[in-house]
């Protein structure tokens, strides 16, 4: 297939280009290098440089695109609830150039980087696709407004749109990996503070209401997550949007999370307890029945070799 990958030069975008061409796709990756960069863009994928907004039409227009990879956002929650016009603009907004640049081109399906955060606080667990949606903040709320608009595309154009609800995405792929300038995930924060980046990681909150009382999460390797997306483009039937959870199905605490970084660098690395970080929900856990019998996709990669994969990247740079 000929595929446009929008954000293909961020962490997952990058991964799953690199997997793409892997499989004989034709990769066009748009990306405006606002976090990400040029060289995580795979070789063999050709880099168009520039926003959605104005790019997406001239990039899209008679190029005979099979299906668009949706990637390109800003995603960080404080950031987020500080400057929610920002998220607006940029998610909602820059999302709904892309999609009518697309009807416009006769391009047939989109999959699209959702995210666990459209259901806010869960009410039980794990957490299913037909739960609530009650996002707690900017974020999650402008990546449910671009849900909604795919439901409402694929009922009145006929576009095939599938969104995959990543829950925390961690380790590395071949070249590429994380390398957020302001890095706010938990795990490359543990790594660089077992490099000496920093003098102690800071662990926010201890009295939530889980076994050790930190916060219990849903960590999936970026390349398991990579793979659900080539059965998501081959899902994508005309005139719907199917809506997946993608995450391990199981969690670990903040405290767990600390301990396997420990074993597998074979240091001490340092932290410290810090007060609760504001927004975050005790446990976010996914079922990921739906995306396993649906389109037959399962776990291969534990949290060991995610921490083991993002280690072996980071000392890489
Ligand atoms: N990392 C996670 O744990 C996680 C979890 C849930 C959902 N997501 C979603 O997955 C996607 C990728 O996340 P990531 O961690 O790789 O982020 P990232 O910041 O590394 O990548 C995003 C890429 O999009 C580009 N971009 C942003 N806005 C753009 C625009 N308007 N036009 C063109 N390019 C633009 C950036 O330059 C960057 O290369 C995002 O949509 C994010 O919301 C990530
Ligand atoms: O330096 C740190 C960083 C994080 N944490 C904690 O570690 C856990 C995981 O945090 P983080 O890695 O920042 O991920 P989340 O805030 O859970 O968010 C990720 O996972 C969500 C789904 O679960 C997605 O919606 C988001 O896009 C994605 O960034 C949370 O309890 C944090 O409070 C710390 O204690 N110290």
């Amino acid at each position: 297939m000929k595929l446009l990958v929008t954000g293909g030069a961020g962490y997952i975008g990058s991964v799953v280009s690199a997997l793409l061409l892997e499989s004989g796709h034709e990769v066009v990756v748009l990306d405006d290098l606002s976090t990400g960069h040029e060289d995580a863009v795979p070789e063999g994928a050709r880099l168009v440089r520039g926003t959605l907004r104005d790019t997406a039409a001239e990039v899209l227009g008679g190029a005979g695109f099979d299906a668009v990879l949706h990637f390109a956002a800003k995603s960080l929650v404080g950031e987020s609830v500080e400057k929610p016009g920002l998220y607006w603009d940029k998610n909602l907004g820059e999302s709904l150039a892309l999609l009518e640049a697309m009807r416009v081109a006769g391009v047939p399906r989109i999959v699209f980087s959702s995210t666990a955060a459209v259901y806010g606080e869960p009410e039980s667990t794990p957490i299913l696709e037909t739960d609530p949606t009650r996002p707690t903040n900017p974020y999650g709320a402008s990546k449910l407004a671009i849900d909604t608009t795919l439901t409402e595309y694929a009922r009145l154009h006929g576009i095939g749109a599938v969104s995959l609800r990543y829950f925390n995405v961690a380790g590395a792929y071949g070249r590429q990996g994380e390398r957020h300038d302001i890095e706010t995930h938990l795990i490359p924060n543990v790594l660089k503070t077992a490099q000496g980046e920093r003098d102690a990681v800071r662990l926010f909150g201890e009295d939530y209401p889980t076994p050790d009382g930190t916060c219990v999460r849903d960590y999936i390797h970026v390349a398991d997550l990579g793979r659900a997306h080539l059965l998501a483009l081959e899902a994508g039937a005309p005139g719907t949007h199917e809506i997946f959870n993608l995450g391990s199905g199981s969690g670990n605490s903040v405290l767990e999370v600390l301990e396997v970084c420990r074993e597998v660098t074979g240091r001490e690395i340092p932290a410290e307890i810090a007060p609760r970080r504001p927004g975050d929900p005790a446990v976010l856990v996914a079922s990921s029945e739906k995306i396993r019998t649906r389109l037959g996709w399962k776990v291969e990669r534990d949290l060991h070799t995610m921490v083991a994969d993002a280690w072996t990247f980071l000392r890489s740079r």
